[in-house]
């Protein structure tokens, strides 16, 4: 962190706003629901604990864990999944929690594992979406902010694991 150098890109109080306004719109379109959110390990964490405490329906949780990174600024292309849910999603309501759609490796890979398990409904909401750098066609159901071209750390996002910890959202020079 001491040596990186970086520039403030969302502060924490617009990421505050923003996430509850998503916990609004969720909570409205699963109201008849009994939701089930996953969240992708790592980087969504912080993202997915503040989105669930801003929803006004009951929800489950559960995680996956997916890689492609590894100590770069760039996928890997190969996705890696190192820890399945443990929910039976057959039938239920999914939405996955991400905090960032890239080249949509990672969610392209995840969405296609989870429906072949026929769950009832299965959407996305991600924090951050750099739509220009797509590899695969995807497209998020929610999204809490735009990226353009450029590397971001903070709110959970991490470069070579360092930055997760930050409040606000930083772009990496
Ligand atoms: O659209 P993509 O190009 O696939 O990139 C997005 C994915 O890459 C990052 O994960 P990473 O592999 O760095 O793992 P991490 O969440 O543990 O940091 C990020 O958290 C997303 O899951
Ligand atoms: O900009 C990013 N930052 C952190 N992790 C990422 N994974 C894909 N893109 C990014
Ligand atoms: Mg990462």
């Amino acid at each position: 962190m001491e040596s990186m150098n970086k520039s403030i890109f969302i502060p924490r109080e617009t990421i505050e706003k923003r996430v509850k306004e998503l916990g609004e719109q969720i909570s409205r379109d699963y109201a008849e629901s009994e939701l089930i959110i996953v969240g992708v390990l790592k980087g969504a964490f912080i993202f997915m604990a503040d989105l669930i405490r801003a929803l006004s329906i009951p929800c489950r949780v559960d995680f996956a864990r997916l890689a492609s990174y590894g100590s770069g600024a760039a996928s890997s292309g190969k996705v890696i999944m190192t820890k399945d849910i443990e929910t039976s999603i057959r039938g239920r309501d999914i939405l996955i929690v991400e905090d960032i759609v890239d080249t949509g490796l990672t969610l392209k890979f995840l969405v296609d594992w989870f429906r072949e398990r026929n769950p009832r409904s299965l959407k996305v909401c991600a924090f951050l979406d750099k739509q220009g750098r797509r590899k695969v066609p995807f497209e998020a159901d929610y999204v809490g902010f735009s990226v353009d071209d450029a590397f971001v750390i903070g709110y959970g996002l991490d470069f070579d694991e360092k930055g997760r910890f930050l409040p606000d959202v930083y772009i990496v020079e």
